[in-house]
């Protein structure tokens, strides 16, 4: 029996019930879901203001004080400091990209001036206001079904993320995906994070089972850049990393974008590159890849990107 630990969100319970499910099914290893109330979860304070790790830390006591065997969050949760003892399984990522959903249909430039768009996101506010429409940027919080409940009743549209709407199948309701040209996503979104015990012999074997290293090297990628901007899940900073198979056997191609934007949206830093990981080994993949990240994270502090991250509305 495996004890698959969750939030209690819709969402949370939707993406940890996929999880148990693929152990089952790779493995034929029987799953339990184990409900974690966490701090974020009984709260309307916006996330930017409730700092790092609200999603996160009952659900890592119960992994240390082992009432559960994995722990299942969204990665872009997921503060960038790892704790040493702990270990991540990365599973295919979903779609990365950041939706729109708009009344009557609408897409974004559809949408007119004085537009009231519901996020919270400073990463989200700057982008938008970045296009110079006069949208009118409005705070929202609670879950995707209270989000979207709101877009013809006092807002216009919502951003949201597109995994998390596909996992609580209401992706139907999306009237526009937002290239990244647009919208760059956060870093890690759109993929999972399973977090087991290092010194637990379960990890190795759930890591086999899990695992995607073309996902864990692009979700590399972006908290490398992430983490030396020493930014978290609600600063200005967006990432996104495509990954795909290199030339040579084990080899993969890595193309990483990167921004960082003021808050009022009057400035952007935006940065790319492109880098080729070698080895075979999946933990090395990602170092590289992390590397790959801090390096454009330098090329983006070089041209002021520190200033940017200070910004506020
Ligand atoms: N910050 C909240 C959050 N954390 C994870 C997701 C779902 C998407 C994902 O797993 O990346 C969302 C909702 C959203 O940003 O719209």
């Amino acid at each position: 029996m495996i004890r698959v630990g969750t939030r209690g969100s819709k969402l949370a319970l939707a993406q940890s019930q996929m999880v148990a499910d693929e152990i089952e099914r790779v493995s034929g290893e029987k799953t339990e879901l184990v409900e974690i109330k966490t701090t974020g979860d009984g709260t309307t304070v916006p996330v930017a203001q409730l700092g790092v790790g609200v999603f996160v830390n009952q659900l890592r006591d119960a992994l240390e004080n082992g009432s559960i065997d994995i722990a299942v969050h969204s990665y872009k949760d997921l503060p960038t400091q790892q704790p040493e003892h702990l270990v991540i399984a990365v599973p295919p990522r979903a779609d990365a990209r950041d939706v729109l959903i708009a009344s009557q249909g609408r897409t974004l430039a559809e949408l007119g001036p004085g537009a009231r768009i519901g996020t919270g996101s400073p990463r989200r506010i700057s982008q938008l206001l970045a296009l110079g429409r006069d949208f009118e940027c409005v705070p929202i919080r609670g879950n995707i079904d209270t989000r979207i409940g709101r877009v013809g009743d006092d807002l216009d549209a919502v951003v949201i993320a597109a995994a998390g709407l596909k996992r609580v199948s209401r992706e139907q309701e999306i009237t526009e995906y937002l290239d990244p040209l647009v919208m760059l996503p956060a870093p890690a979104q759109g993929a999972l994070a399973v977090e087991c015990r290092k010194a637990d012999k379960t990890s190795a074997r759930i890591s086999s089972m899990l695992n995607d290293r073309y996902s864990q090297a692009a979700v590399a990628a972006e908290r490398g850049l992430l983490a030396r901007l020493e930014a978290g899940c609600s600063a200005p900073v967006a990432a996104l990393a495509d990954v795909s198979e290199g030339s040579a056997p084990g080899e993969i191609d890595l193309y990483l974008r990167g921004a960082a934007f003021a808050v009022d949206g009057t400035v952007t830093e935006r940065l790319s590159t492109t880098a080729t990981l070698r080895d075979a080994e999946a933990g090395d993949l990602a170092a590289q890849a992390a590397e790959v990240g801090k390096a454009l994270a330098e090329d983006l502090l070089a041209g002021g990107a520190e200033q940017l991250l200070k910004s506020e509305l």
